[in-house]
């Protein structure tokens, strides 16, 4: 499966096309918009979500709740597009328009932002052009075809939950059962943390931050549960799943970092304390005592849960500028400012879900290759067996 997106932040909206979703998979409106509502979320968000109403419309490859084969596309409307009609036209600039534009001429790069590094690759003397295509808005057509994928895994008795482990070194404790207890936990905070204190800590985290004009970030962990043992593979590097998954989390707008397991913290620690002791009962097969590895060996699932952490660094827009230069006359300047979140960790938490979501389902479809759902369903099933019985 693969998907492409398109889309101007401020524009007429948004747009996905997936492609090699297999037939016969029980797919509705709903599925995706409960998480494009989840992505809409989380404390720190700016006004601009007040606007949204993200809601989906399938235009292709659906047919009475079923994927037919075909390509999926999907489209969501920019509301808030009403009001830059002239700044984002699509025909060329009317004159009486000019002025309406040029107060929307961005020539003030933000530090940490692509507008410079984009105008000059292109060569836009108005950073807007590079603005409204890097702006995190795209993230809502990631979150819709990671919904699809989503579907597909849930179809499959394999579950993706995510929550928040740290906003602004506010850590929490991440005490939870299961991928069942974390998601119910998660989705009752408004930060999506399992710890209810470090939940309020982190709220007034943001809050300071925002109170200081600036900005802050987080680390988010995603789970899978259920998935058979060997998906991804050891013979090539482009199919090894761990490094297909931080490929993921990596292209999602600020993140910075990806840990599988306990990540880094492997390098402190001898490998006794790191490797997972392999064990067997009659009823599961063969299973570990420990988990720290995150469900990952040889570029291949192991059959425990999957855990990946994502590094968000802090928003690249602040209301308190830092310095820059316009681009025109080279002048030292504060950067420009954009109508902007706080803090994004609570909803980027549902983006990275939803990529991590659907290159699991790609490597799951591309293992037990059909392109009928049944037959997936029934090549897992016989795997599962075959894997407990080894
Ligand atoms: C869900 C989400 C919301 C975001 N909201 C904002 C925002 O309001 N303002 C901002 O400057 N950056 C925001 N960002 C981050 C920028 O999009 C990102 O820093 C920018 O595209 C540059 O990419 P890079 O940080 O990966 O280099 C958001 C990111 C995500 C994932
Ligand atoms: C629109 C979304 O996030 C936007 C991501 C974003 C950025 O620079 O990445 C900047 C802000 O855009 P605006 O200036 O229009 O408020 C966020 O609101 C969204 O997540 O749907």
């Amino acid at each position: 499966m693969r998907y492409l997106t398109a889309g101007e932040s401020h524009g007429p909206g948004l747009t996905t096309i997936i492609e090699g979703v297999p037939a016969h998979l029980s797919l509705s409106t709903s599925d995706i918009n409960n998480e494009l509502q989840r992505r809409q979320g989380g404390y720190g968000r700016g006004r601009r979500m007040k606007i949204e109403k993200d809601l989906v419309e399938i235009t292709s490859g659906v047919r009475h709740g079923l994927t037919t084969g075909a390509p999926i596309a999907l489209s969501v409307t920019n509301d808030d597009f009403k009001h830059w009609t002239k700044v984002m036209g699509i025909d060329a600039l009317h004159p009486e328009d000019e002025r309406s534009v040029r107060n929307k001429t961005l020539t003030r790069p933000r530090p940490g932002h692509a507008d410079l590094n984009g105008a000059v690759k292109y060569n836009h003397r108005d950073m807007r052009n590079v603005l409204e295509r890097s702006s995190a808005r795209e993230t809502t057509m990631r979150v819709a075809a990671g919904s699809v994928a989503k579907k597909l895994l849930k179809s499959l008795g394999i579950t993706v939950g995510v929550h928040v482990l740290n906003i602004g070194g506010v850590k929490a404790n991440a005490n939870y059962r299961d991928v069942h207890d974390l998601i119910e936990r998660a989705e009752a905070s408004d930060v999506r943390c399992v710890d209810e204190t470090a939940s309020e800590k982190m709220k007034e985290a943001i809050d300071e931050a925002k109170k200081n004009g600036d900005s802050i970030g987080g680390v988010v962990q995603v789970v899978v549960e259920g998935m058979p043992i060997g998906v991804g593979s050891h013979v090539h590097y482009d199919h090894k799943l761990d490094g297909k998954l931080a490929g993921a989390v990596m292209s999602i707008n600020a993140f910075k970092g990806v840990e599988v397991g306990i990540g880094f913290e492997a390098a402190n620690l001898p490998g006794s304390q790191v490797h997972d002791e392999i064990t067997w009962d009659a009823n599961k097969g063969f299973y570990r005592k420990s988990n720290r590895l995150g469900g990952f060996e040889g570029g291949m699932t192991n059959g425990m849960p999957l855990k990946i952490n994502g590094v968000m660094k802090p928003i690249a827009t602040l209301y308190k500028p830092l310095e820059s230069v316009e681009i025109e006359s080279k002048e030292t300047v504060s950067a420009s400012i954009e109508r902007s979140d706080s803090c994004a960790v609570p909803a980027a938490a549902v983006v990275c879900e939803n990529v991590i979501a659907f290159e699991v389902a790609n490597a799951i479809v591309h293992m037990f290759g059909h392109d009928r759902f049944d037959r997936i369903q029934e090549a897992v099933e016989r795997h599962r067996t075959e894997a407990r019985e080894f």
